[in-house]
């Protein structure tokens, strides 16, 4: 037995679980009328509901006893202090730093690193008001209309998510587009679409070593060459976003046009640093400030706020309850804004390479199950694709439903259209539908003896699943940084309780050495040892 499973902390939940079998979301409701107020907290900006959980006030004084019992406050103080929590790679985890003020005092290795976070983004702004106002100019002297940002993992899906979400505040001139994909057709494709006079091409990764990106940006270099560019032209439309000023030059790109950040920025906490470099071209330097003071605004709350009072907090408890006390292994995350599309996808990798991990910090197996498996679809698409499942399949999914009380674009009746969808179906998961109800419903519809009796069990809905409400003023600059660090938090809360290294990813480096072996041999190089699956598969793509 682990020390996390062995601990009175766990114990009591354990316990408390048992005596929450058969307790039912409805009964809860109804004895409490001031459950949405117990339940619920907020921060300027945004609301968190969470009422519709399977908890009592006991439930969470438990939860929140594991948390203290776990130094969930000693491991923020070290957090926010810059320690080396990420002890696999001996590196500090500070995106706090990346969205702190100026004259705030974050320190690695006793050196205060704010004063260079705000160094970057001052070069960033400006390069950034440079191509904005049309005064970088590309090699024929046109102002950029198009940045394609080469990246994967976090120097993509955050980019990705941030731009599409604060879409209205694009610049009119400026498209960006995003190539992560080592498949050709996603340079490909992208190519098509811009014009080599007035592109800009942003090489992101943290590494600079990363085999996706390093091969779409030599595609892009020759495109842009073969389409009548010079070597001296490559600084006037390719910069680099980089940790690895080394890797940069080889590439061809002048230090000059890069952008740096540092090792203790994690990939995927990456968006807030120059990573976030398209962001900030799309949407100006002053909406990315903003954005910046949203993360920082959670950042304040999470360190400050009580614990029970905490966003953060609370998510990452009801997350370790639902995951590890009733067997739930998934977490819908379902934005209803269609600016967020792109946000689940987002959080799998904040999460599920956060939290996937199988041992804890000192390299022990773990006996209790860590991060769950993120899904979701912008509302109310989902809905008619896996909502079926969660409303009365087999698992337990608990979701969190995100939403902007005010629309960016209020046309005609499609946002109190989207909201009652929302609103509606927390309430069906929670109330669910009983066989009375059903009984009832389909006696008012006329129908009676076997024919009821068979249809019956397929209309009951079991209800009582957990759901919590994330209500955003509307969705801005500031709003969607202040969601991201809610997250952020959340995956750090449950990786102190799980005591696992939310901040390595060695699991992404089995299959990168494979891939490296077997390239040659699907370039005509000598067939090596496989298994025989493998093996075979390497013959039928050689043709053999
Ligand atoms: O920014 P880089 O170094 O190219 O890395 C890209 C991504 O690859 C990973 O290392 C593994 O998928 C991620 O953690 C990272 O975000």
């Amino acid at each position: 037995m682990s020390a996390l499973t062995a601990s009175p902390a766990w114990k009591a939940l354990a316990a408390h679980r048992q005596a929450m079998e058969g307790v039912s979301l409805r009964d809860l409701f109804a004895q409490d009328p001031g459950r949405f107020d117990r339940f619920s907290v907020r921060v300027p900006g945004l609301l968190l509901d969470y009422a519709k959980n399977r908890v009592t006030g006991e439930t969470m004084s438990l939860l929140l006893d594991l948390a203290r019992s776990r130094d969930l406050e000693g491991w923020r103080d070290r957090l926010f202090s810059g320690a080396r929590i990420n002890t696999t790679e001996d590196r500090a985890v500070l995106h706090v730093a990346l969205r702190a003020p100026k004259g705030r005092r974050i320190e690695v290795d006793g050196q205060d690193v704010v004063p260079d976070v705000h160094a970057v983004l001052d070069r960033m702004y400006d390069f950034c008001r440079r191509v904005r106002d049309g005064q970088w100019l590309g090699r024929t002297g046109k102002p950029i209309t198009d940045i394609v940002n080469i990246g994967i993992g976090g120097s993509d899906l955050g980019p990705v998510m941030a731009t599409q979400a604060l879409t209205p505040w694009h610049h009119p001139r400026l498209r960006a587009h995003f190539v992560s994909n080592v498949d050709g057709t996603h340079i490909a494709e992208a190519l098509k679409q811009v014009d080599p006079e007035t592109t800009l091409f942003i090489v992101a990764s943290k590494t600079f070593t990363t085999q996706e990106t390093l091969t779409n940006a030599h595609t892009a270099r020759s495109w842009f060459l073969e389409k009548g560019g010079s070597e001296a032209d490559i600084a006037k439309h390719f910069v680099a976003v980089s940790t690895n000023e080394g890797e940069v030059r080889k590439f061809g790109i002048d230090p000059a046009n890069m952008f740096g950040f540092w090792d203790w920025v994690g990939g995927r906490y990456s968006l807030w640093s120059a990573i976030g470099l398209p962001i900030a071209l799309m949407v100006g330097p002053e909406a990315f400030a903003e954005f910046l003071a949203g993360g920082h605004a959670m950042d304040e709350h999470f360190r400050t706020a009580p614990l029970d009072r905490n966003m953060p907090v609370i998510l990452g408890l009801l997350g370790v309850w639902y995951g590890n006390f009733w067997g739930a292994c998934a977490q819908a995350v379902l934005p209803y804004d269609q600016y967020l599309a792109r946000f689940p996808a987002y959080l799998q990798q904040l999460d599920m390479e956060s939290n996937g991990k199988g041992v804890d910090r000192d390299g022990n197996p773990v006996d209790y199950a860590t991060g769950p498996i993120i899904f979701g679809e912008p509302g109310t698409n989902g809905q008619h694709a896996f909502y079926q499942l969660i409303h009365q399949g087999t698992h337990l999914i608990p979701c969190d439903f995100i939403a902007p009380v005010k629309t960016q674009n209020p046309v005609g009746r499609h946002h109190p259209i989207l909201l009652s969808n929302i609103l509606a179906q927390a309430e069906a998961l929670m109330r669910g539908k009983t066989q009375d109800e059903v009984r009832a419903e389909l006696t008012s519809e006329g129908k009676s003896g076997p024919a009821l009796e068979a249809l019956l069990p397929h209309k009951v809905f079991p209800g009582n699943r957990p759901t919590n409400m994330i209500l955003a003023d509307q969705l801005d600059p500031r709003t969607l940084g202040m969601l991201i660090a809610l997250y952020e938090h959340k995956v750090f809360v449950q990786g102190v309780i799980w005591n696992i290294n939310s901040f390595d990813q060695w699991g992404v480096e089995l299959g990168k050495q494979l891939a490296k072996a077997i390239l040659p041999e699907l370039e005509g190089g000598p067939a090596k040892d496989h298994d025989a699956s493998t093996a075979g598969l390497v013959a039928a793509i050689r043709g053999g």
